[in-house]
C-alpha cells in the first residue's frame, strides 16, 4: 500500500485518528489508506473557510473566474494523471476517464468561471418604484458527493458554489477519495487562496454528519442515495439550511416502433451499461411498444452479449468493475431477486468471467432481464449496476403509465419519429430530464434534477449559482 490519502485543511494534509482501506475494483487489493476527518478536523475545516469568505467573497467576478480557470488548466495539465487515478479507484474504463469524466471537471469550472461572470439580478420598475435584487453568497456551504463520478460531480457542486463567492467544505465518498485529494494537492500548488476550498475526507458518520450539523455551514449539495438524502434534509430543516438533493432513479427508455433506427441500439447500450449502470440518469427500464418488441429485444440483447467487461486500464476496454465488494453483492441480490420474481435472464446474469489477475475484482456481465411485471422490486428499486429490464407496452397510455409507476421521477427517453406525441409524453412524464432520440446529451446551462423520491431542487446554470445566493431585494421608492 503506498498512498496515503488525508484531508485537506487550509493547504495542509490532516489525518484524523481513523482510517479506512481504500480498494482498486478491478482486483479487490487494497491500494491505500484513508485517514478519516473527524468532527475536529471538520469544524477547522469550517472555521477556515469562514474566515477566507469576506476575501474571497468580495473578489470580482472575474477574480474569481481567473482562480477558477488556473484549477481548470491546472487539471487539465495533469489530465492523465487524473484519469489514471480515478479510473484506478472506481474500476471504471480509462477511455471514460480520459474522454468524458476528466474533462467535464475540467469543464465544469470552466463553465461557471464564465457563469460568475455572467450572472445577473432582475430589477422590476412600476408602481413600487424601483426594486433590484442582489444575489449574495451565503457563506460557508458544504457539498458532500458520491462515488459512481467522483471528481465529475464533485465539482459540478464546487464550481458554481466558488463561482457564487462562498467558500467550500467538500466531502467526497469515503469509497473512491482519490481525484479529490489530487484536487486538493493542486489547489495547494497553484496557490488557491487558503480556506476557500477544503477537502474533508471520511465516511458519512465521521465527516458527513459533522458537516450538515455544522451551524456555520449554509447550505448543503448532496448527490447520493435517497435514504441518506432523506436524512439529510431532516437535519437542515432542523436548522433551516438549504438544500439540494440529487438522489436516485429509476429511469425508463420508452421505446416506439417508430423511434428513429440510427443510434438507437448503440445510445440505449450506453444508457444501460455505462460506469458499469452506475449513473442516476441511466435507462434501467426500456419499455418497448409491442409490434417491435421482439426484434428489439434480439438485437439488443445480442449487442449486449458483445459488451463484455475488461482491464479498466486498457483502451479499448468499454465496460470496466463495479465500484465496491458491498455493491458488487448488492447487484448479485438484484439480479438473485429478478430470478426468483420469474424474470427471464436473456444475457448476462452473474459476475462476469475474467482472467486470472483479475478474479478478485468485482465484474458483471451485462445483464438484460425481460417477463417482469410493472410492479415487480426488480422494476421498482434502484439497482444502480449493469443490469436493465426490457418490457412491452401496447400504446402511448401504458407506455406513459408504466414510465410514471415508480417512486422516482429522474430522466426518461422518448425514442419515436413522432415529435408531436414525444413532446405530449414529455410534458407528461413526472422526471426532471427528458431526451428525446438521445441520452446524456448535456447543456449546462439546464436545470438538473429531479422530482420526487429522485430529489429536491435543481443544478445547472442559473439555478445552481441561485441556490449558492441569497436574494435580497433592494427598494427605492420614486
Ligand atoms: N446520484 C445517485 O443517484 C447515486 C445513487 N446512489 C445509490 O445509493 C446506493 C448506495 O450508495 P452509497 O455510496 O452508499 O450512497 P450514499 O448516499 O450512502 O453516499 C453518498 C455520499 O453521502 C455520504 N454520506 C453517507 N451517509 C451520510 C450521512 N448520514 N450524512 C452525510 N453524508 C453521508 C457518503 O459518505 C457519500 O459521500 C447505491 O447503490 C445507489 O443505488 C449512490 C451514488 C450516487
Ligand atoms: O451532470 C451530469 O451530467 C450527470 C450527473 C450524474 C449524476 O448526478 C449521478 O449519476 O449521480
Amino acid at each position: 500500500m503506498d498512498i496515503e490519502i488525508g484531508s485537506w485543511v487550509n493547504h495542509r494534509l490532516r489525518h484524523g485518528g481513523h482510517a479506512l482501506a481504500v480498494f482498486e475494483p478491478a482486483t479487490g487489493a487494497i491500494y491505500a489508506r484513508l485517514h478519516e476527518a473527524d468532527a475536529e478536523i471538520v469544524r477547522a475545516a469550517v472555521a477556515g473557510a469562514a474566515q477566507a469568505f469576506p476575501a474571497w467573497s468580495r473578489l470580482r467576478p472575474s477574480e474569481r473566474a481567473g482562480w477558477l480557470n488556473q484549477l481548470a488548466d491546472a487539471i487539465e495539465a495533469e489530465l492523465d494523471a487524473f484519469a489514471e487515478a480515478e479510473s484506478r479507484d472506481t474500476g471504471k474504463p480509462i477511455q471514460l476517464c480520459r474522454e468524458i469524466e476528466i474533462p467535464r471537471a475540467i469543464s465544469n469550472f470552466r463553465f461557471f468561471a464564465a457563469a460568475a461572470m455572467q450572472f445577473a439580478s432582475e430589477s422590476h420598475h412600476g408602481e413600487a418604484g424601483l426594486n433590484y435584487t442582489l444575489r449574495q453568497p451565503l457563506g460557508v456551504v458544504g457539498t458532500i458527493s458520491p462515488w459512481n463520478l467522483p471528481l465529475y460531480l464533485l465539482t459540478w457542486k464546487i464550481a458554481p458554489a466558488l463561482a457564487a463567492g462562498n467558500c467550500v467544505v467538500a466531502k467526497p465518498s469515503e469509497v473512491t477519495p482519490l481525484t479529490a485529494h489530487l484536487l486538493g494537492r493542486l489547489a495547494a500548488d497553484i496557490g488557491f487562496p487558503e480556506g476557500v476550498l477544503q477537502i474533508i475526507q471520511g465516511s458519512g458518520i465521521s465527516a458527513g454528519i459533522p458537516l450538515v450539523t455544522h451551524p456555520l455551514v449554509k447550505a448543503i449539495s448532496f448527490t447520493g442515495s435517497t435514504a441518506v438524502g432523506k436524512q439529510i434534509a431532516l437535519q437542515c430543516a432542523e436548522q433551516l439550511k438549504k438544500c439540494s438533493l440529487e438522489l436516485g432513479g429509476k429511469n425508463a427508455a420508452l421505446v416506439f416502433a417508430d423511434a428513429p433506427r440510427d443510434g438507437l441500439y448503440e445510445t440505449l447500450l450506453r444508457s444501460s451499461f455505462q460506469n458499469a449502470g452506475q449513473i442516476c440518469l441511466c435507462g434501467s427500464r426500456i419499455l418497448v411498444e409491442q409490434s417491435f418488441y421482439d426484434d428489439f429485444v434480439t438485437e439488443f440483447v445480442a449487442r449486449a452479449k458483445a459488451l463484455q467487461p475488461g482491464d479498466p486500464a486498457a483502451p479499448e476496454t468499454r465496460l470496466g468493475a463495479v465500484v465496491s465488494s458491498a455493491h458488487y453483492q448488492k447487484i448479485l441480490d438484484a439480479i438473485a431477486t429478478a430470478r426468483a420474481e420469474g424474470g427471464n435472464i436473456a444475457c448476462g446474469g452473474g459476475a462476469a468471467t475474467m482472467p486470472r489477475m483479475f478474479e478478485g475484482g468485482w465484474f458483471i456481465a451485462p445483464t438484460v432481464i425481460t417477463g417482469l411485471a410493472p410492479q415487480c422490486q426488480t422494476n421498482q428499486q434502484e439497482i444502480f449496476g449493469p443490469v436493465v429490464t426490457v418490457s412491452p407496452f401496447v400504446d402511448d397510455a401504458d407506455a406513459l403509465a408504466q414510465a410514471n409507476a415508480t417512486r422516482y421521477g429522474l430522466a426518461a427517453q422518448i425514442w419515436t419519429s413522432d415529435l408531436q406525441r414525444a413532446h405530449r409524453l414529455a410534458q407528461a412524464i413526472d422526471a426532471g430530464i427528458i431526451w428525446i432520440n438521445t441520452w446524456m446529451t448535456r447543456d449546462l446551462r439546464t436545470p438538473f434534477g429531479g422530482m420526487r423520491d429522485s430529489g429536491l431542487g435543481r443544478e445547472g446554470g442559473v439555478e445552481a449559482m441561485r441556490f449558492f445566493t441569497e436574494p435580497k431585494n433592494v427598494c427605492l421608492a420614486l
